[in-house]
């Protein structure tokens, strides 16, 4: 399938270069930039660009992240990678969610959105669940409309009071299985090596790189 116009040696061949980080949000960008660290891409972002900020009207972390991407992609002639992401609470039946940006309000008081989260988890219940999860979808996007996308996930427990000033959003009360810290508390490398971004990362790498 040498000649596929969609398999991995022609994608392989649309990268190197200029590729936009189509995110809004400085420590996603920081993180994104870290991850494409490796792979010979020159990063530039869409506030560089000054590009504007899309209306997220997708129900899916995949459906987001494409039109992310395919918009910054399209208005920039440049490929595209775009991040749509949030943290999914069990005892909330999943929320925030594709709307934990929207829960900071127009500030983007991520103190203020951790209180919502976590005061609604009480209300649930002492026996409620303090189990949730991380997701992230990345897609990559190219001028001509072609688009790809990849999911990770990193499990975790809704840690209280919020603990560490690293990282971003909600990282400050969220524990990775398996680990005595926050993210917030965590090296951005400890960080990038379980995160649901690096497991997302991982995939897209597989399938483009
Ligand atoms: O690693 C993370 N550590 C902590 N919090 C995180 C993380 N990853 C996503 N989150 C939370 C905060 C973020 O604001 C929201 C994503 O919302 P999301 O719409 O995808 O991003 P955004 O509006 O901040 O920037 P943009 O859409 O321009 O990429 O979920
Ligand atoms: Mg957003």
């Amino acid at each position: 399938m040498a000649d596929d116009p969609n398999g991995p040696q022609a994608i392989r061949k649309l990268l190197p270069g200029k590729l936009v980080i189509a995110s809004h949000n400085p420590g996603k960008v920081r993180e994104i930039r870290a991850l494409l660290g490796p792979y010979g891409v020159e990063p530039i972002s869409a506030a560089d660009l000054d590009l504007p900020e899309p209306e997220e009207t997708g129900t899916t972390f995949i459906a987001n992240a494409e039109l992310k991407a395919m918009q910054a992609a399209d208005l920039s002639g440049l490929p595209a990678l775009s991040d749509d992401s949030g943290l999914c609470v069990d005892a909330l039946l999943g929320d925030p969610g594709i709307f934990s940006a929207r829960w900071a309000g127009p500030a983007k008081d991520f103190d203020l959105a951790m209180a919502s989260v976590w005061q609604k988890v009480e209300a649930a219940g002492p026996g409620a669940s303090r189990s949730a999860h991380f997701v992230c979808a990345l897609a990559l996007a190219w001028p001509d409309g072609h688009v790809e996308a990849f999911e990770g996930r990193v499990d975790g427990t809704l840690v209280w009071p919020p603990r560490g000033g690293n990282g971003f959003g909600y990282d400050a009360m969220f524990q990775p299985l398996g680990h005595a810290i926050s993210f917030g508390e965590m090296d951005p490398e400890a960080k990038h090596a379980m995160s649901h971004r690096a497991d997302a990362f991982a995939k897209l790498v597989a399938a483009v790189f």
